[in-house]
């Protein structure tokens, strides 16, 4: 467990976070700052005052299509649509703050390790260490397609795949080795060739011949964050993540979760990661208005849209299946880790298909808490002592005033409570999550 709980900020860059349609919320100004980074420059400071660990952006590039076989609802509402790219909004922010942790995901599916290793250790070698990745294998047929894929590949061989990508981005992340950079301006040297070791990687999906491109960083390389949760996905998640990120619908799911990860990091032989949960925080002054709070973002939702979103994610078309029956667990090449998580929910009666929908749409999955700032910090604490997880990932509805209201009126009650930091630990995404 750790000695604080940690907290990252979870967006998307595009209309919606996680939530449809909030782009419509009175107030929500995420359609404007689309079109202006000094909206993203504030929201990342509002993040910093309220010494969050990081902002993490998802990706969902190319386009949900998988309801009635359609990229049209997520058009319609835009349901993650337009993506806008995150990584190119990581250097930016990086301008605007000094300590919070930047992470971006990119796909082993849509790029290759050199452009990773290089795009993101740049912004880490210039923003003294505060970057991360998380690696996903991209399990969206939309992402598959826009690249000229017919499909999504099968589910353990992009595991297998990406086993290969992080082989080679390691050797490109070690090829400068210590005292490799000379800088000797005297006798016109940059750099030892000998201490800079010559990358010769030739593998099933990879190939590579090249030196490392980038300096190792103030942390070396980025933070590697990882989200899979089938067996497959969990044991990519150990042996390559320094944090993994899970959505488990309830407390039991998420106490289960960890006695997976913990059997399976013992049969690897590798100590597990820290767990971060998804959560979305819904506000209120009483407890009466926080539910009230959440019953409007389930009025906006259309139904489509919450079916496009989880169609999209689980690989299956919605369409046509009975709603108010409980949701059957189907063979995907999608996310296997979460379509078990919510057909299999421990501690409650199973979900239909219908509710797992409305889940979807307001948060993928990531359970609500309601409350009063009070009653919201004790459901907090409560999940970090019992499950012993690392922190939470959070989703916000309503943009940037829900972020804001927490930054307010939640942190100050966690770190009256000692269980969150007042100040800064270090200067790298690495020591201040206590990885270093
Ligand atoms: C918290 C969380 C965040 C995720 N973010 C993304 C994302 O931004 N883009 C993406 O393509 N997949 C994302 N995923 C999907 C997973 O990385 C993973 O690819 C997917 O769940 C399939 O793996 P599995 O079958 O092993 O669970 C996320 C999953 C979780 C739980």
């Amino acid at each position: 467990m750790s000695k604080k709980i940690h907290l990252i900020s979870f967006q998307i860059h595009s209309p919606i976070n996680h939530t449809v349609l909030s782009w419509a919320a009175p107030g929500d100004n995420r359609l404007e700052a689309m079109a202006d980074l000094k909206k993203w420059q504030d929201l990342a400071r509002t993040l910093e005052r309220g010494m969050f660990d990081g902002l993490f952006f998802a990706d969902t590039p190319g386009v949900f299509d998988r309801y009635r076989d359609s990229h049209e609802d997520a058009v319609k509402y835009g349901v993650c649509w337009p993506s806008h790219d995150p990584v190119v909004l990581l250097s930016a922010l990086a301008a605007s703050t000094t300590h919070l942790g930047l992470a971006a995901t990119m796909s082993t599916t849509s790029y290759k390790p050199w452009s990773i290793v290089r795009q993101l250790s740049t912004v880490d070698y210039l923003s003294g260490g505060r970057v991360g990745w998380n690696i996903v294998t991209g399990h969206l047929r939309g992402e598959h397609r826009a690249i000229g894929y017919k499909d999504v590949m099968e589910h353990d061989r992009r595991y297998d795949a990406a086993d290969e990508f992080m082989e080679v981005c390691y050797a490109l992340w070690d090829s400068i080795g210590e005292g490799a950079i000379l800088a000797d301006r005297e006798n016109g040297v940059y750099a030892d060739p000998s201490k800079v070791k010559f990358v010769d990687y030739h593998g099933e999906f990879f190939n590579c011949e090249t030196v490392g491109p980038v300096l190792p960083s103030a942390q070396g390389r980025p933070v590697l964050f990882q989200a899979g949760t089938s067996g497959r996905g969990l044991k990519f998640g150990i042996e390559h993540g320094d944090v993994v990120f899970s959505i488990q619908p309830n407390l039991p799911g998420m106490m289960r979760y960890m006695g997976q990860l913990r059997d399976a990091a013992a049969e690897i032989g590798q100590p597990a990661p820290g767990v971060v949960f998804g959560i979305q925080p819904i506000l209120g002054g009483t407890e009466e208005e926080a539910k009230r709070n959440l019953d409007e973002l389930i009025e906006r939702m259309p139904l489509d849209a919450c079916l496009a979103r989880l169609s999209g994610t689980m690989g299956v078309d919605f369409a046509g299946i009975d709603l108010d029956k409980p949701m059957q667990e189907q063979k995907t090449n999608a996310s296997q880790g979460l379509m078990k998580a919510f057909t299999s929910v421990l501690g409650d009666r199973p979900f239909t298909l219908r509710e797992v929908a409305q889940k979807w749409g307001l948060s993928v999955g990531m359970p609500q808490l309601v409350g009063t700032p009070e009653q919201v910090a004790d459901q907090m604490e409560h999940i970090w002592r019992e499950t012993g997880c690392h922190g939470f990932n959070m989703t916000p509805n309503v943009m940037p005033t829900s972020i804001e209201t927490f930054v307010d009126e939640v942190v100050p009650i966690l770190q009256k409570r000692g269980i969150y930091r007042t100040e800064y630990e270090g200067t790298t995404f690495r020591e201040n999550l206590e990885l270093a």
